[in-house]
């Protein structure tokens, strides 16, 4: 409890982050065992949020790390900037080091400096153009094998799936130069799985994968077992794609042509690990690093799409302003272009509102990496603000869902009003869908890019429906589907939908 500055809160038996209390049911019986993975949603839908301090501790006492919660933007600000007092956790327990290598979402201080200075000069308007062209070409393609074009309405029993896959193949072509034909479905990789659904098993157990510790891999249970085969078989295919991209760098030297000078991503992984010096990756980062591009790079951007289009379909009112704005910026139909981006503001809205109620990522967990003082200014104990002192070692979360749910920050904050995002006084650091500070997310407006293009020639075109339960309203509907928990397949679903070829202002 003095780790935690004495902040009041929960006392359970196993820590946030223990595997072995993760293993256990939250509860047994009367004894409250951990918070479980999917604490701030259950929180929120039954007590509504503790929003009187913004900041709670869970003290564990058998198992597991001290810790606080935090959903105040003020507080949540200072551990995200003070990058002296709060870092990263350790890399040494973390699954995706673990099991693909280490990687720029998990190093800390200058290893992670030199692992952005990789990085960063791949993520440029360039990048963003080719992510733009790109995503037309795909949704062409997609289009044309799914045979839409000849349809007047089509079924898609699982939105998720199809989303899923049109955003690796944007990863996949933009980051890595690999663009398979939308009819391929990725089967040319090993172990009788396709990268899909290996990913679909990452991305449906991604909480376990993110919070169990190195040495948990070894015991039997199915679940990791599930996760072990999966990560395998994405190993195997990096690794081809790997040495492909070698030889392909290689021979390009000897014939004196130009990708040195050529910022992508992969060719920025593969140089740094041919490079000596400070700056140099061994294997272990070339993996790591091609691991994580591929599935941060598509994952999060899916499940915000997904849940954008479902939400289109609850709300009409806000599908017909998406449809008219792209009526107004492109008012021949054609194709838009990348140049196009900024005047799609009611589509930036849109994804912007759907990020606050579905957040991809729902902690930014952080460690103090020395004691460290913490205001608590924004709500403060007892109503007053004051400041304690965070232990070495304790872990800091950044609760999401706690934020963005929090109504002295987003009012009404369960309902999906895109047109918050327009009016100058909301507090817009309330908003932490791509994190905050140095370590904020990198491929922010990749994503952006990919999930507005897709919008608009998807809509351009289809209207999106949803068939509801019978004598189900459509709020019934969201709360039963989109649940945001990380239990079932990622708190989206399995989402149906019908989209209906449209006519002009249709
Ligand atoms: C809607 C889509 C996305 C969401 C919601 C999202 C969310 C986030 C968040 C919250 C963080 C900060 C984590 C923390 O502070 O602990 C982050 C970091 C990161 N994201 Fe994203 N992300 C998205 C898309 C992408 C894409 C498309 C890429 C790559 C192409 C990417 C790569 C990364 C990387 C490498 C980091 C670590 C940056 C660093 O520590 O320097 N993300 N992302």
């Amino acid at each position: 409890v003095q780790a935690v500055g004495h902040i009041p809160g929960i006392r359970c038996a196993f820590g946030t982050r223990s595997s072995l209390g993760l293993l256990l049911p939250t509860r047994l019986n009367f004894f409250f065992t951990n918070i479980g993975t999917d604490y701030e949603w259950e929180r929120l839908r039954t007590d509504g949020y503790e929003r009187d301090t913004g900041i709670i501790s869970v003290v564990p006492w058998l198992h597991g790390t001290p810790t606080i919660l935090v959903s105040s933007a003020g507080t949540i600000q200072q551990i995200l900037e003070h990058s002296n007092g709060f870092d990263k956790t350790s890399p040494d327990d973390s699954a995706t080091s673990y099991l693909f290598g280490r990687n720029l979402v998990v190093v800390q201080k200058e290893e992670w400096k030199k692992h952005r200075r990789v990085l960063s000069p791949a993520f440029s308007n360039n990048l963003y153009s080719m992510v733009w062209k790109e995503s037309i070409r795909t949704f062409r393609d997609m289009i044309e094998a799914e045979e839409w074009e000849k349809q007047e309405n089509v079924v898609i029993p699982v939105l998720n799936d199809l989303i899923s896959k049109f955003t690796l193949s944007i990863i996949a072509s933009c980051a890595f130069d690999f663009r398979p034909a939308w009819s391929d479905s990725f089967d040319m990789t090993a172990d009788g799985m396709n990268l899909p659904s290996c990913f679909k098993v990452m991305v449906r157990d991604a909480q376990v994968f993110a919070l169990t510790p190195t040495w948990a891999y070894a015991l039997p249970f199915k679940l990791l077992r599930r996760v072990d085969t999966a990560s395998r078989t994405i190993f195997s295919f990096m690794r081809s794609q790997i040495s492909l991209r070698r030889e392909k760098i290689a021979n390009e030297d000897v014939a004196g042509e130009t990708s040195q000078g050529k910022h992508t991503i992969f060719n920025n992984i593969i140089r740094a690990s041919t490079d000596s010096g400070k700056f140099a990756f061994g294997e272990d980062e070339v993996i790591g690093n091609t691991f994580i591009m591929l599935f941060a790079g598509h994952e999060t951007t899916a499940r915000t799409l997904t849940a954008l289009l479902a939400l289109l379909a609850l709300y009409p009112d806000e599908q017909d302003k998406v449809c008219q704005e792209i009526e107004r910026v492109l008012p021949d139909r054609r194709d838009p272009d990348f140049e196009d981006y900024d005047s799609f503001t009611q589509i930036r809205n849109c994804i912007q509102e759907t990020m606050r109620l579905y957040p991809p990522v729902t902690m930014l967990i952080r460690e103090a990496i020395q004691d460290t003082h913490l205001d608590i200014t924004s709500y403060g104990i007892n109503g007053k603000g004051q400041s304690v002192v965070i232990k070495k070692g304790s872990h800091l979360i950044g609760d999401i869902v706690g934020m963005h749910y929090n109504p002295n920050y987003f009012p009404e904050p369960e309902a999906f009003k895109p047109s918050r995002w327009d009016d100058d006084t909301i507090n817009k650091d309330a908003f932490v869908g791509f994190g905050q500070g140095p370590r904020a997310c990198i491929g922010r407006k990749f994503s952006l890019a990919e999930a507005t293009c897709f919008i608009i020639m998807l809509l351009r075109d289809w209207r999106v429906k949803i068939d509801l339960g019978k004598d189900e309203t459509p709020q019934q509907w969201q709360r039963r589907v989109m649940t945001g928990t990380m239990t079932g397949p990622g708190g989206l679903g399995p989402i149906s939908v019908k989209f209906s070829k449209r006519t002009r202002g249709g």
